[in-house]
């Protein structure tokens, strides 16, 4: 799989970063013929603007240092901003989020440090039916979003960390030769789930609703921490790190990169890169915010590619209510001329469908029912 650089062309390369690093506009995945990774660069003009945009880009920055401090009129200000965000885009940039910088680069290297395990330690933490462990390169397959004709399963591997608080869940598995990747991870998942938290009254009072709407609703949140190793690799048709998908979760937080890839889809149906922005993490809209606000916050199908000719890693935070917690349509979202558009499932319930259609480990045990 190590098989070096993914373009045969080495110019590719060259004339994709500088638009890559553009936010410029990409082929469309479906499109089986489509020269992929270095498309003609053309903007469609139908994307949303908003004038919080950075420099380079067209995915808005979120500054939350304000409503973070407790300055008056903050939150209110800010969550304005962010509805017109998950309405127009489903993707933002956030910055002033709190993170440690040290925490972030930490739990990287504790990632990059698993996946430079030999395959057999690995392998001795493959996935479990509680969604904890080990998934194998090539063994998850993008089936749940009808964005894709052809599906491949993706380049890449993952280990995913859950949560420790439920002593009847199967405890997380750790490697035996990694040392600190618990006690990093572990923090570091604390971490993402305390700033999940803190900007639950922005989503809340975005949706109208009461500031503390959703703190009761997320106070056993069903996170996972996902740990992505992308080698360099040479894709063939139809073959991505990650294919086209939305995320199942309620809000994903994707800490920066250095290495860049990721790559969303706009609302005119035309992929552009998601630049890196140093110190910012990406935040999205996932799946169940999608259908809890009956279609008002987009859940927007984004991809990623590693163009490089160096591994990429990626440590996204999916965020979930509790379990338990039902997706019945928000008050705010439905009227008359507006019916609900989903099932009023729980969340767990929701995830375990989404769980089954993706991952293989599942789709061969039919039955499996863990809720993660
Ligand atoms: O690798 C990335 O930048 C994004 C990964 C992603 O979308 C996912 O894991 O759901
Ligand atoms: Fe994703």
């Amino acid at each position: 799989m190590q098989s070096g650089r993914r373009c045969g062309n080495p110019a590719v390369l060259e004339c994709a970063l500088p638009r890559h690093a553009a936010g410029a506009i990409d082929a469309p995945a479906d499109t089986a013929d489509a020269p992929r990774h270095c498309p003609p660069a053309a903007s469609s003009g139908e994307w949303p603007m908003t004038g919080t945009a950075g420099p380079n880009t067209v995915i808005p920055v979120l500054d939350l240092g304000p409503v973070f401090a407790g300055e008056p009129g903050a939150l209110e200000a800010t969550a304005a901003e962010l509805r017109r965000v998950c309405e127009t885009v489903g993707f933002l940039y956030i910055r002033n989020h709190g993170v440690p910088q040290a925490l972030i680069d930490a739990t990287f290297d504790a990632a990059a440090r698993f996946h430079a395990q030999p395959l057999e330690a690995k392998m001795a933490l493959k996935l479990d039916d509680a969604m904890q462990g080990y998934l194998p390169y090539r063994s998850s397959t993008t089936r749940a979003n009808g964005l894709v004709a052809v599906r491949k399963p993706n380049e890449n591997e993952a280990f995913f960390v859950n949560p420790e608080r439920d002593p009847a869940k199967p405890a997380n598995r750790w490697p035996d030769s990694v040392p600190g990747f618990r006690e990093t991870t572990l923090r570091y998942y604390a971490e993402m789930e305390a700033l999940a938290r803190r900007m639950l009254p922005l989503y809340a009072r975005a949706l109208d609703l009461p500031a503390d709407f959703f703190d009761a609703r997320c106070d056993a949140p069903l996170a996972s921490l996902r740990l992505t190793h992308y080698p360099p690799v040479e894709y063939g048709a139809d073959e991505y790190g990650i294919a086209p998908h939305t995320d199942s979760s309620f809000i994903t937080l994707l800490a920066q990169n250095p290495v860049p890839g990721l790559q969303i889809r706009t609302q005119a149906g035309e992929w552009i890169d998601a630049p890196v922005i140093p110190g910012t993490y990406v935040v999205n809209t996932g799946d169940v915010l999608n259908r809890w606000s009956n279609g008002r916050f987009l859940s927007t199908p984004h991809r990623a590619v590693n163009m490089q000719p160096r591994a990429r890693y990626a440590i996204p935070f999916f965020y979930h209510p509790n379990p338990e917690t039902s997706l019945e349509c928000l008050p705010t979202c439905t009227d008359a001329a507006n019916p609900p558009r989903f099932p009023a499932q729980t969340v767990g319930e929701y995830m375990a469908w989404f769980r089954n259609s993706n991952y293989d480990h599942f789709r061969a045990k039919p039955a499996a029912t863990a809720a993660v």
